[in-house]
Order: C-alpha cells, then sequence, then structure tokens
C-alpha cells in the first residue's frame, strides 16, 4: 500500500509561459526582471513565442503530465493527496495556489520541479520561489512547511526513457545516416559562473555539467544497446541569452553540428535532455533553428523526444514521492540511480546552487528557517 505521509499535498512547480500575444512582453518581464538580459534578446525571444502565436507550449504540457501523475497516484490508492501547480513566472502563480492549498487544509506540501539538475536556475531559483512563497504566506499568518524530491537526472526512469527515444529517433533518420550518426545531447546553456558553483560546495561545483555529462552517457550506453552498435555523442548547449561579454557554456548547438558536419558525420539524432518537455527552447531553438540549420548544410538530422507525461517516466517521479515520503518518516527506502554519481542528496546542503547575485532564503535547504508567522 503507497503512503506520502506525512505530506498532505504534492506540488509541481515550474517556470510557467505566455497563454497568448499579450501575455508574451509581461512572462519576458517577470521572467527578466533585475537579470541584466539585453533589450534586443528580449525582443528577439518575444518573436519565438509570436512565432507561435504567443502561446507557450510549456503550460499544456504541464497539465498533460499533471492528468497522467493524477492517473499514477489513484492507481497507488494515493487518490486522496491532492495534486496542485504552480509557476514562478505566470498564472497559475506558485504563491496563490499554495494560499489556497493552505486554506483547503494543507500543512505539508511536497514538491516536484519540473527541471531534473542542480544549478541556480534549475534548482535554488526555485527554491527562493518556495522561500518567498512561505514568507508572504507567513505574514498572512499562515504556516505551510515544504520539501521537495531529489533530482531526478541519474533516475532509472529518467535515463531509461530518454534511451528509447535516442534509438527511436536514430530509427527515423535515413538509412545511409544510421551507422556513423552522432548523438548530440543538448541541455539550455547558462553563464560559466553559474555552472561552478552548481551542486554542493562540498563536491567542487560544476555539478551542472558534471550530472548532464553522466546522464548523456548513460542514456547513450542504454541506447547503444537497443540500437546493436556503440553510438558516439557529445554535449552541445542551446539558447544563450545575457551579455556576450559574459561566458556561457559551450558550443552552441548550431556551431557543433556545422563542426560535425565538416568532420564528416553522416548525421544527427539531437536529444534535449536538458527539458522535461518540448518546451520552447525544444520547439524553437531546436525544432526551428537547429533543424534549419542541419537543413542548410544537408546534414540528416532527427529529434529525440523529450520524456514529457511518458508513463515510465510518470510512475518515476511517484516513486520518488513515495521514497521522499519514506524519508520523511524516518524509514530508509531504496534511492535507485543510474550512472556514476548516486542518488542526489535529500535536502540541499548549504549555498548549494548559491545566488551569485543576492542572498535570499531558499526553502528545502539545511540552512532554511521557516519564517516567523503573524499572529501564531
Ligand atoms: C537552466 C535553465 C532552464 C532549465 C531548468 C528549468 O526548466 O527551469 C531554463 C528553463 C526555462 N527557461 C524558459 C524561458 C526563459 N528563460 C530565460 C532566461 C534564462 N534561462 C536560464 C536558464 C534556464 N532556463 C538562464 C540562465 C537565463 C538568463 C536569465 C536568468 O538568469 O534568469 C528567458 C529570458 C529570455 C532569454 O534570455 O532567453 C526566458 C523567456 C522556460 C519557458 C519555456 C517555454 O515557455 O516553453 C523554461 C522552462
Ligand atoms: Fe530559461
Amino acid at each position: 500500500m503507497s503512503d506520502a505521509s506525512p505530506y498532505d499535498a504534492l506540488l509541481l512547480l515550474s517556470f510557467g509561459g505566455p497563454e497568448g500575444p499579450d501575455d508574451v512582453m509581461p512572462f519576458l518581464e517577470n521572467v527578466t526582471r533585475g537579470r541584466g538580459i539585453p533589450r534586443e534578446r528580449l525582443e528577439a525571444v518575444a518573436e519565438h513565442y509570436l512565432h507561435f502565436g504567443g502561446k507557450s507550449p510549456i503550460n499544456d504540457q504541464n497539465k498533460e503530465l499533471l492528468a497522467a501523475l493524477r492517473r499514477e497516484l489513484d492507481a497507488r490508492g494515493l487518490g486522496g493527496l491532492p495534486l496542485l501547480w504552480g509557476n514562478r513566472n505566470w498564472e497559475p502563480y506558485v504563491t496563490d495556489v499554495l494560499r489556497e492549498a493552505h486554506e483547503g487544509g494543507a500543512r505539508r506540501v511536497l514538491t516536484v520541479f519540473t527541471s531534473a539538475y542542480s544549478s541556480y536556475s534549475s534548482c535554488r531559483q526555485y527554491r527562493e520561489d518556495l522561500g518567498r512563497t512561505l514568507q508572504t504566506l507567513a505574514e498572512e499568518g499562515r504556516r505551510l512547511d515544504v520539501d521537495k524530491v531529489r533530482h531526478y537526472f541519474n533516475h532509472p526512469a529518467f535515463t531509461d526513457v530518454n534511451a528509447a527515444a535516442v534509438a527511436d529517433a536514430l530509427g527515423q533518420l535515413p538509412e545511409q545516416a544510421r551507422a556513423g550518426a552522432r548523438v548530440v545531447f543538448v541541455t539550455h546553456s547558462v553563464p560559466d559562473a553559474m555552472n561552478d558553483v552548481s551542486g554542493p560546495p562540498a563536491a567542487g561545483g560544476g555539478a551542472y555539467v558534471r550530472q548532464h555529462l553522466d546522464v548523456a552517457g548513460e542514456v547513450a550506453r542504454r541506447a547503444s544497446e537497443r540500437a546493436g552498435r556503440t553510438l558516439e555523442w557529445d554535449l552541445a548547449y542551446c539558447s544563450r541569452s545575457g551579455p556576450p561579454t559574459q561566458q556561457w557554456l559551450e558550443p552552441d548547438v548550431n556551431d557543433h553540428l556545422r563542426a560535425l558536419h565538416a568532420d564528416g558525420v553522416p548525421g544527427v539524432v539531437v536529444a534535449p535532455i536538458g527539458f522535461v518537455s518540448d518546451h520552447m527552447e525544444v520547439k524553437f531553438d531546436l525544432d526551428t533553428e537547429a533543424a534549419e540549420t542541419a537543413e542548410e548544410i544537408g546534414l540528416p538530422f532527427a529529434r529525440a523526444a523529450t520524456v514529457g507525461a511518458h508513463a515510465e517516466f510518470v510512475a518515476g517521479l511517484v516513486d520518488l514521492v513515495e521514497e521522499r515520503a519514506a524519508q520523511a518518516r524516518g524509514e530508509a527506502p531504496a534511492r535507485p540511480a543510474t550512472g556514476a554519481l548516486g542518488p542526489s542528496h535529500t535536502v540541499c546542503p548549504v549555498d548549494c546552487c548559491r545566488n551569485l547575485r543576492a542572498d535570499l532564503p531558499a526553502a528545502t535547504g539545511e540552512d532554511y528557517r521557516s519564517p516567523a508567522v503573524a499572529g501564531a
């Protein structure tokens, strides 16, 4: 019998995205407030959204994931566990969602981020969103506690579903491009400085890249087994922003495709392991821009699916919910992980994925102290 106690609600915490053309600029202002993104970059990114009718794909993808999570929870006898959805940058905003949950009786909420890796952008910034929310609710006299599931980049469900997707995409390449095809794993670029401080300080930083390399190697190994031959692979990056003076992780996927073509590689599978669903970065930066680059140079190109709401991935997330709940009850559940890094920490250590701009309260960390509750 499944057990999610001591948690009384589960929250999917995500990025948020615009629902139509009028939302695009206000959304981008929410995302970039105080972050020093050049105006030209903002205008270019607004065009990406407008190219798709001003609507981000991310909200519908989250709704699909929520429906799949609901089915899996119900199937495991967790039909009574409320499932919530909140975002950082667009409605439904996480503060509103947790306020309403508190009103409905929730006191201890477990969260799953729609992001699998360690870094300020992919982990700590969500923890700060929760920290700010708990501060707001405390000022309103509401006490709520939150925890999160561990990073799932190396959970077997994540690596397995990605490996099947790579093998499928390989099969979509024209016959003559298949044998020597390269797998190009892609993730979101971040500033070098952000990568340098990613993960627990005790591990020496650089966790963002290290985790991706670990997943890439494991996914390639599993996809090679499926394909019956050893697949060569690289890691490339997309969606660089920020001023040109700042160093971000490279190579850019477009540059890398050109370099592979120049080396005589006959085809590529582009596998966006850095994304859990087909976000705008996947739809625009890969399916539109990188696909155009490949077309231009005559390089056969197939894009591997993201995990999305795949049943095996969803089951893995619910396994992680059960695992975290068991830990919260003082039990020692199995913590499966693929690759060389082992299961990630349960509670983020002090200065994990440090914020280089400001020191803000970040919930679900070792040094986090719940704010004083007004009137308590
Ligand atoms: C590591 C990472 C993830 C993966 C982890 C996770 O999933 O959270 C991610 C996700 C996402 N990023 C997204 C959108 C944007 N990110 C931006 C800006 C930035 N992202 C960064 C990093 C990441 N971002 C960084 C270092 C910046 C620079 C500014 C800053 O330091 O904050 C900007 C501003 C314009 C621009 O400069 O591109 C936009 C519009 C969307 C929504 C997509 C949709 O609508 O489908 C999603 C899921
Ligand atoms: Fe981003």
